[in-house]
């Protein structure tokens, strides 16, 4: 329950846009693919606007945004995966407070997870790269045939990983996708402001919203006591 003191017994983050800030890289690997079909590349900040459903989402609605209207992507998201896989954390950075955070949350016990819409391969490489990875006690990313966010079927996997029941955990994420999901797995969501948010954060629907990762734990006390 909500008002317990080891409330919540798990915290599931998001990945992108939340623990790291991943645009850099994923605009080269997304230029690369594209740029193969000489379509003029895109900004970082026009990639913000277009990630966090996965890389199928990202590369459909590049190819729409250069006027390409019923686009074949897959060969383009293959090309997408080859080229991501050569520069995976290159220009990448966690974000400030996001290891603190980590540490803290273990160390008062709690089960951590991960669920991102990133392709499951590429998001262990780099938990690994940044030495995130013995943090998580579950990580699942996208999987070939598998929905993904904002289907709470990826969240649901963790939480039965995590063997703790959606009413003691929480989702922290930055997009539609991650709130939408969390509702739709009766799990309570933070949303931060700092992320890859098409919408902006404050209209989410999350439960709360925090603007730096070490704003985290107040947000969760006040989530607990406000049941
Ligand atoms: O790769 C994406 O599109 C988004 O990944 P995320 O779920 O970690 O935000
Ligand atoms: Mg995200």
């Amino acid at each position: 329950m909500t008002g317990e003191p080891n409330w919540p017994r798990a915290v599931v983050f998001d990945l992108d846009g939340t623990l790291i800030d991943s645009a850099p890289d994923i605009t080269h690997a997304l230029n690369t693919a594209t740029g193969k079909r000489g379509l003029a590349p895109f900004s970082v900040d026009e990639v913000k606007a277009m990630v966090g459903g996965g890389v199928p989402t990202l590369v459909e609605r590049a190819l729409i945004a250069r006027g390409l209207a019923h686009p074949d992507i897959m060969p383009v998201v293959q090309d997408f995966i080859v080229a991501y896989r050569e520069n995976l954390t290159t220009h990448t950075k966690i974000y400030p407070g996001a290891r603190e955070l980590l540490e803290q949350l273990k160390a008062e016990g709690r089960k951590l997870g991960l669920c991102t819409n990133k392709h499951h391969a590429a998001t262990l490489a780099i938990l690994q790269k940044l030495d995130l990875a013995k943090y998580f006690n579950c990580v699942i990313g996208e999987r070939e045939g598998q929905p993904r966010k904002p289907n709470p079927g990826l969240l649901l996997d963790v939480l039965t990983a995590l063997d703790v029941s959606a009413c003691c955990a929480v989702m922290v994420g930055d997009s539609e996708a991650d709130v939408e999901c969390a509702k739709a797995a009766g799990v309570r969501s933070v949303v931060v402001t700092f992320g890859y948010s098409r919408t902006a954060p404050e209209l989410l629907g999350g439960d709360a919203l925090i603007s730096s990762l070490g704003e985290l734990p107040q947000a969760l006390g006040v989530m607990r006591s406000d049941t």
